[in-house]
């Protein structure tokens, strides 16, 4: 049976890569770092995926199993795993790599047969570059060698809505998801992968309109309801000025992409673009607005999901209002469970928000103006 590991047990890792693995017939174990989420896995060896579409659909995802993360078990499956996936959060993808080295080095050594998969399902800009250059850094020659030869790394884009499972989950296992889902992997298609894959030869428009319009948007509703003490999304959505700052922030977007990427026209990307917004406002799904903007400092990093729109809409000479207000409103976050979000706030009180914008997101000229006017707007209620 061919063998899949995947690190990260969480919402995407159990309610989408893990499921998708399991049903395309591998034996799909999961690594994670919590150890009492590992030995419920490893007792139960099922799960339950709740999806919450126009009904309500649960199936029952049979034959997984868990490790812990670097424990011997997970190295030798590692060196013997025929697909490796991650949904660790990309900060944690160095972890990752430090066992996927030893793992590798063992595969290189015993001259195990056949190709490995890895594929890093992160929501960030090539993670799977990310995680094979952490690889390469801990990699001798040889490995190097082996790695170019037998390891295939491949770029993705994943879309699919895990909130937070409470008020949805019944049991400590159950993952909850929307009903929709797109897993986007750059390269030639793999025999036996999982059916949900669509593969393309250029990755960079699907990942970045996925990035921009889907992520960008979600963080620009996540921060602006925020700061008016609203919880969750569908709330947020239900604020009419909230849904057209949402759909404001995506036209400036959608004409930054359908500038760079002539696979794209402004009218697609438009009717994809309000595809999401009813995705945002289910009703079954509950996702709060916390776990939406969780982690602002990485948000508001160059290329990521405010500042690529933000620069794809300036190439094309576009309005970018509503993106500088989402980045002046992920400026002000602060959740006091949010570790970045309490260092974001410290460095503003320390170093003044205009140098933050610098130094985080890298803004200068006129949209740094753009996003302090913003930013100031935003402040004048409290103040
Ligand atoms: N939730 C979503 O809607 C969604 C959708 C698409 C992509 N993503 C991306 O998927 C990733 C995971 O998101 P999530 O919502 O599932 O988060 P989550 O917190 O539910 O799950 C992450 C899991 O990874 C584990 N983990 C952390 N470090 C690890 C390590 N080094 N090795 C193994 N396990 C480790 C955690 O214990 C946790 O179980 C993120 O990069 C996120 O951006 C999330
Ligand atoms: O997971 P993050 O923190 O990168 O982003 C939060 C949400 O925007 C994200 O999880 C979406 O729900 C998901 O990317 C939809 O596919």
């Amino acid at each position: 049976m061919r063998r899949a590991l995947h690190f990260g047990a969480g919402n995407i890792g159990r309610g989408f890569i893990g499921w998708l693995l399991a049903d395309a017939g591998f034996q799909v174990t999961f690594a994670d770092v919590v150890p009492g989420l590992v030995d419920e896995i490893a007792a139960k060896r099922s799960y339950r995926v709740i999806e919450l579409g126009e009904g309500k659909r649960v199936v029952e995802v049979q034959g997984v199993d868990a490790c812990l993360l670097g424990s011997e078990r997970c190295v030798k499956l590692a060196a013997t795993s025929d697909w490796i996936t991650t949904a660790v959060g990309v900060r944690h993808l160095e972890g990752v790599a430090e066992v996927l080295v030893e793992g590798f080095r063992r595969r290189m050594r015993a001259g195990r047969e056949g190709d490995v998969m890895v594929i890093a399902c992160e929501n960030a800009v090539r993670a799977t570059s990310q995680l094979r250059r952490h690889v390469e850094r801990l990699a001798d020659g040889a490995l190097r060698e082996f790695l170019d030869a037998r390891v295939r790394f491949l770029d993705a884009a994943v879309d699919r809505i895990a909130p937070n499972r409470e008020g949805h989950a019944e049991d400590a296992l159950d993952a909850v998801v929307e009903s929709y889902y797109e897993w986007v992997v750059e390269g030639s298609p793999v025999p036996g992968a999982p059916h949900g894959i669509s593969w393309v030869s250029d990755l960079d428009p699907y990942l970045e309109r996925k990035l921009y319009l889907v992520n960008g948007a979600h963080a620009a509703i996540a921060y602006l309801a925020h700061l008016r003490g609203i919880a969750t999304i569908g709330e947020a959505l239900a604020q009419q000025d909230i849904e057209q700052h949402a759909a404001g922030f995506q036209e400036e977007a959608a004409r930054g992409l359908a500038h760079r990427h002539p696979a794209f026209d402004v009218a697609d990307l438009t009717s994809y673009a309000a595809k999401v917004r009813t995705r945002f406002a289910n009703p079954h799904v509950v996702d709060h607005v916390t776990r939406v903007a969780r982690d602002p400092l990485r948000k508001l990093a160059p290329r990521e999901r405010l500042m690529g729109p933000l620069v794809a809409a300036a190439e094309a000479g576009c309005e970018t209002t509503a993106i500088e207000r989402a980045i002046a409103s992920a400026l002000c976050y602060l959740d006091e469970n949010d570790e970045a979000s309490l260092e974001l706030q410290r460095r503003i009180a320390t170093e003044g928000v205009e140098q933050v914008a610098r130094a985080v997101c890298g803004l200068d000229g006129a949209p740094l103006r753009g996003v302090m006017a913003a930013y100031r707007e935003l402040q004048a209620p409290i103040h």
